[in-house]
């Protein structure tokens, strides 16, 4: 659709863009992207003819951009520049309707009934035919910007050219946006090329981008490519750290503030901090920690600021327990997103805990152990399929800076060292007379205050799986005994 040879030019003899060559397909979302004064805006400007160039070729079509009318250019290339401001007062209506001007043909200008469809369409699809006769300039940044979309589309173009599209967009039309641009890109065949300082939306919706830097192409390629973290740190020079996205393939680039709070550093967790009640064992952070859990809440990777053990009587059959969790923890004035949240029938008193300190770091490691329900894990086909109380909960935090590495053989070392206390103790699989690793609903969370001695391993035989062995191993040992003669 667009194909750009050696592309050289700038303003009032000064060079800005250098030797830029690149194609674009039909039906392609391409997005620009590249630090302030990179070249953006200008690159647009010459795709759509707005300033001219000094060297090298833009094809549309297969045409030379040089050889095409205005009005012919109107047909084909529709513009959404960044900073529109409109002297002239218009209705949204109108203002959609002057996008049909390429349209129109002879001299006494006729409108026609499909000028009148294409033009309520735009307004429909980009949500301003509500305010069709109010006058533009009372209209908020967004929906400003949205008017001037609908009047980019009344062009029915082939190529959409958009600067910032989302600049003045809130966070649901910033997705509308974009949605429809990805949906009208493979429906339509339209050819999107859009400018994006928002990296990450970029990287969420775009076929390919395009990475300017200094008037020159750094990189042209796949979303995944381009959003590498050392690359964006060298082009924007900023520290930012990639990680994926939590539901779709595309990457995700976070900003590391260099704000560091001495207070957080002063944060130790230890046992002084547990609340033991009747009903539950708890630990309120001051600060949030960096958790890895398989709680009834709070599972998964996070910040989590509230550890909750909360004991239940094992004769009450829970069908729901997360939202009995939820309900639970509500009433106790536990924030759900904050917390972590494991259930036992042990009794809170059962509990084992142990604060072990190294040079460097420190753990706190508590458990609790139900072995009611101990199995055997390579015969548990042999069990029927049921959640029933009577769980080994493990709580590992540790004063330190962790690797999400270190955090997965945390889990490992956690749970070999809970299966050797089993088998030190002998805890039998009732159903199989084999000798059980563990029980069917587990929970385990390593949290860590993310501060000091950085650790990014905790094997069996790391400074860290050290501790972690012999104080879970320990531990559980102790809670089974615990439980079994109360
Ligand atoms: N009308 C102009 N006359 C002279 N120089 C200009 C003009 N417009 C832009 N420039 C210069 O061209 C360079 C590139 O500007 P451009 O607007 O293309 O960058 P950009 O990548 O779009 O930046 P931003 O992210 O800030 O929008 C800058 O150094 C800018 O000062």
């Amino acid at each position: 659709m667009l194909s750009i040879q050696h592309l050289t030019g700038g303003y009032a003899g000064e060079t800005i863009l250098k030797d830029i060559s690149f194609d674009v397909h039909t039906g392609e979302l391409f997005g620009i992207l590249g630090p302030n004064g990179s070249g953006k805006t200008t690159l647009l400007k010459m795709l759509s003819g707005v300033i001219p160039f000094s060297d090298g070729t833009v094809m549309i079509k297969n045409k030379s951009l040089k050889s095409y009318t205005a009005k012919e250019l109107a047909k084909t290339i529709a513009v959404l520049p960044q900073h529109s401001s409109q002297a002239f007062s218009y209705t949204v209506k109108e203002t959609v309707s002057l996008g049909r001007y390429a349209h129109q043909q002879g001299w006494f200008q006729s409108w026609s009934t499909h000028d009148e469809t294409v033009v309520q369409q735009a307004m429909e699809q980009t949500g301003v035919a509500e305010f069709e006769n109010q006058d533009i300039q009372q209209l908020s940044g967004g929906e400003r910007q949205r008017v001037l979309l609908a009047q980019a589309l009344a062009q029915e173009p082939e190529i959409l050219l958009l600067d910032e599209p989302t600049n003045h967009l809130d966070l649901s039309y910033q997705k509308e946006l974009l949605d429809s641009l990805k949906g009208w890109s493979k429906e339509r065949d339209l050819t999107v090329i859009s400018i994006f300082h928002d990296l990450n939306l970029a990287g969420l919706y775009c076929d390919r981008l395009l990475l300017l830097e200094d008037g020159r192409i750094n990189l042209n390629a796949s979303p995944n490519k381009v959003l590498r973290e050392e690359r964006i740190k060298e082009v924007y020079r900023t520290n930012i750290q990639k990680q994926p996205h939590p539901s779709v393939p595309a990457p995700q680039l976070v900003l590391l503030p260099e704000i560091e709070s001495t207070q957080d550093k002063l944060v130790f967790i230890n046992d002084s901090m547990l609340e033991v009640e009747e009903d539950y064992l708890a630990l309120r952070s001051p600060i949030p920690l960096r958790t890895m859990s398989s709680g009834v809440v709070g599972s998964g990777i996070g910040w989590h600021q509230v550890f909750v053990n909360r004991h239940i009587n094992k004769q009450v059959q829970y069908h729901h327990p997360q939202n009995d969790m939820f309900s639970f923890m509500k009433e106790n004035g536990f924030e759900p997103d904050e917390t972590v949240g494991m259930m036992t029938s042990v009794l809170i008193e059962n509990a084992s805990i142990q604060f072990i300190k190294e040079r460097d770091f420190s753990v706190l490691i508590v458990v609790t152990a139900g072995i009611e329900n101990a199995t055997d894990v390579s015969r548990g086909s042999e069990h029927p399929f049921q959640l029933s109380a009577g769980t080994i909960n493990i709580w590992v935090f540790v004063n330190a800076h962790l690797t999400e590495g270190a955090f997965i053989q945390s889990m490992m070392t956690v749970t070999e060292a809970k299966t050797k206390a089993m088998y030190d103790l002998e805890v039998k699989d009732k159903k199989t007379g084999t000798i059980a690793t563990g029980t069917p609903t587990d929970s385990i969370s390593i949290a860590a205050t993310q501060n000091g001695q950085k650790l990014d391993c905790a094997g069996t035989t790391t400074p860290l799986g050290n501790l972690v062995g012999k104080g879970v191993y320990e531990c559980t040992v102790q809670a089974i005994k615990n439980n079994r003669t109360s």
